[in-house]
């Protein structure tokens, strides 16, 4: 028993000295540019050349998330849904190859434990920028992990080249994304306003259509919710959400406005804050299954989390874009998404 005991400590302790070395080392952030260019030529010996920089770029970017991890203050890290997670370093090297899979759990398990621990923190301000380095984070390992996979795909869907498709339309997947937000309104209020879509259809430019689904669903279901509860006990008809697209030099911008009572000015700061949300069925439930953190959808619910606008602001920057908010309290809130057209941004690693 003590041999197996002794055995697995110095394992521990190995381990641990790899997570560091790892740890220490230089990341290497791609653009959306370099990923589409590489990607657009699978050879055998693009997927090798592939292959090897996930193989040392992943252990990297893993080992400071977890070297982080431990670092953190007040427990967090001993908490007991984010010591489930934990418990996989041991088996680290396996964790390598099935890391996307492992990942689908990340974001519902830290908020998890952080919801716990959210009267604990003095300064607010340390656990929301924790949380945004372990998403961004994410965001990027999850999108190599989807690249790389995805040129092995022996019939890629035409104009893709893994997750980007090279002739996106930002109008389509806006309208995609709105209606996946009405269906889910109506299937919580029982009725949705309208969502009109400007802007040129035929318009396309390089992006990976799942993030830019996932940012407008957000948008919209905020706004929706807004517009449902703004005119609750009135006899109008709800006013429709505008979705505007322009395409600039720089920037193709989309702005999601609506009539929804708009944002008080006291608490505009604290939108992009987690687990802030005004959300009457705000509800942190460990039973409850939750879709946070896939690709597709952040929320199985209209509101309740407080993590669509922080989360969705991430997703903008990755491709070095942003996220901007605007209200008129006793009016609406418009919501400006840019996108970075040029695609020559590097990932923001933290
Ligand atoms: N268009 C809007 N109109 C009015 N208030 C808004 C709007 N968008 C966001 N808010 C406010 O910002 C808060 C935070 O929004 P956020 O999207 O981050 O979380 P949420 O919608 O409450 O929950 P979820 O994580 O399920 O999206 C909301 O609870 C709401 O009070």
């Amino acid at each position: 028993m003590e041999v197996k005991i002794q055995k697995t400590l110095s394992m521990c302790k190995n381990l641990m000295k790899e997570v560091k070395t790892w740890g220490c080392l230089q990341q290497t952030g791609l653009s959306l540019r370099y990923m589409m260019e590489f990607g657009s030529n699978p050879t055998p010996k693009n997927l090798l050349i592939s292959a090897q920089f996930l193989h040392k770029e992943l252990p990297i970017r893993i080992a400071r998330r977890a070297i982080e991890l431990h670092t953190l203050p007040h427990g967090l890290s001993h908490r007991p849904p984010v010591l489930k997670n934990m418990n996989d370093e041991k088996e680290f090297t396996e964790l390598i190859k099935s890391i996307k899979v492992r990942h689908n759990n990340v974001v519902p398990t830290m908020a998890l434990g952080v919801q716990q621990l959210k009267n604990v923190f003095e300064d607010p301000d340390e656990i929301d920028e924790f949380l945004d380095r372990i998403y961004m984070s994410r965001i990027g390992i999850r999108m190599l992990i989807g690249q790389h996979v995805e040129l092995h795909n022996p019939n890629p869907p035409p104009s893709c080249v893994g997750y980007i498709h090279t002739n996106m339309s930002p109008v389509n997947v806006a309208r995609n994304a709105s209606e996946d937000a009405r269906s889910m309104c109506y299937g919580e209020y029982g009725s949705a306003a309208d969502v009109r879509i400007y802007g040129d259809p035929d318009f396309t430019f390089p992006y990976v259509p799942a993030h830019l689904h996932l940012m407008v669903f957000e948008l919209v279901k905020n706004s929706l919710r807004a517009v449902q509860d703004h005119f609750m006990d009135s006899d109008e008809v709800a006013p429709p959400i505008r979705i505007i697209t322009a395409d600039g030099i720089e920037d193709v911008t989309i702005k999601v406005s609506d009539e929804g009572g708009g944002i008080p000015r006291s608490g505009l700061p604290k939108i992009f804050t987690y687990l802030y949300s005004t959300a009457r069925n705000a509800s942190w439930d460990e039973n409850e299954p939750s879709d946070l953190g896939t690709t597709d959808n952040i929320s199985v619910k209209m509101a309740g989390n407080g993590y669509g606008l922080p989360i969705c602001r991430l997703y903008a920057r990755y491709f070095g874009g942003d996220l901007q908010v605007i209200s008129m309290e006793g009016y609406g809130t418009d919501a400006y998404l840019h996108l970075s057209r040029l695609g020559d941004s590097q990932e923001p690693l933290p």
